[in-house]
């Protein structure tokens, strides 16, 4: 074994396998619901063109019926009016047989994404996006739905960290979506938060601290082998097409390459928190069908 500085390579963490065993835990909850009559479903509505949210909603459809549960798809034209959108999920929130509901993002210029999402029903709302569980979680609660890349980097984390409290976490870019509920589910598992965005001062000396590193920048490479302390443990929810002389490749926000040599362990991009992400989104499925939040483990039921 060769341990020192020049040799240390950091442990994968491998977010395509962690993903498999939430997916299973998952087909059989299905399974147990099927036999009660019961198919847990999801409706995806998509408004617009965009190629890459295509491709994301075809993924997530096709893991979603992977785990035996329904899916309905909903595409929309670019030009529709907000009105018929919120008509549209005024009309799956009655609708029995619809469990979850999520409308990709982004949205076109002229529909407002607070509008659309709080106007979904709190418990089919399976992206956590609503003020209703964006608040239960800003409180630490988690009875409510938890938005699903927050979800995957804390099972990520606690799979290389079985005792999160009292670590230092820092969070580089607070969006709705993925900063800001990843550091309320790392204050709940005790951890010291830093929240750093694009008007904090000195990122690098923040991250410098860090014993847990997350980030959700949107921006490739802007993470640099010297922003990470040594045995730090790496997330990396950065998610860029980056043109190269070989066609285009998908990397993170961290330069995997120079993180890999001071971190004790990363996510890898692709095969990290993507996959994660999806296997959160069949879990709250699987929950809203439940008739729980995403953080109350499910009912056993005794049998008969
Ligand atoms: N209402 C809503 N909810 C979302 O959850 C949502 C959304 N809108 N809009 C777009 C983003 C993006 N997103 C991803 C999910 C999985 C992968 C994923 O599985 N990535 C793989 C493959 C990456 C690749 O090759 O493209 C990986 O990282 O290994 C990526 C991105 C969910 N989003």
């Amino acid at each position: 074994m060769h341990n020192n500085s020049s040799s240390h390579r950091a442990t994968l963490i491998d977010g395509r396998a962690e993903a498999a065993v939430l997916k299973g835990l998952v087909a059989h909850e299905v399974t147990r619901l099927q036999a009660r009559g019961i198919t847990p479903s999801l409706a995806v509505v998509l408004v617009g063109e965009d190629p890459a949210s295509h491709i994301y909603v075809r993924n997530k459809i096709r893991a979603v019926e992977a785990v035996g549960m329904r899916s309905i798809s909903y595409r929309l034209p670019a030009h529709t009016p907000q009105a018929e959108l919120l008509e549209l999920v005024s009309s799956l929130n009655t609708d029995a047989a619809v469990h979850g509901i999520l409308v990709q993002l982004p949205l076109p210029a002229h529909i407002d994404r607070d509008v659309v999402t709080d106007a979904i029903t709190p418990a089919k709302d399976v992206d956590g996006f609503h003020i209703d569980n964006a608040g239960k979680l800003a409180v630490g609660r988690e009875d409510g739905m938890i938005p699903c890349t927050a979800v995957g980097c804390r099972l990520l984390l606690r799979r290389v960290l079985p005792d999160l409290a009292g670590l230092h976490a820092v969070i580089i870019g607070c969006s709705n979506i993925v900063g800001r509920p990843t550091a309320r589910l790392l204050l709940n598992e005790g951890c010291t938060v830093v929240m750093t965005h694009l008007q904090s001062r000195d990122v690098a000396a923040e991250a410098r601290r860090a014993d847990i590193l997350v980030v959700a920048a949107g921006h490739a490479g802007l993470v640099r082998g010297d922003w990470i302390k040594p045995g730090a443990v790496v997330i990396d929810v950065g998610i860029n097409r980056v043109e190269q002389h070989d066609g285009a490749r998908i990397v993170g926000d961290v330069e995997f390459d120079e993180a890999v040599l001071k971190a004790a362990a990363i996510t890898p991009v692709p095969g990290g928190v993507g996959p994660m992400t999806i296997a959160c989104l069949l879990w709250n499925t699987l929950c809203a069908a439940q008739g729980r939040g995403t953080g109350q483990l499910p009912r056993t039921e005794s049998a008969g």
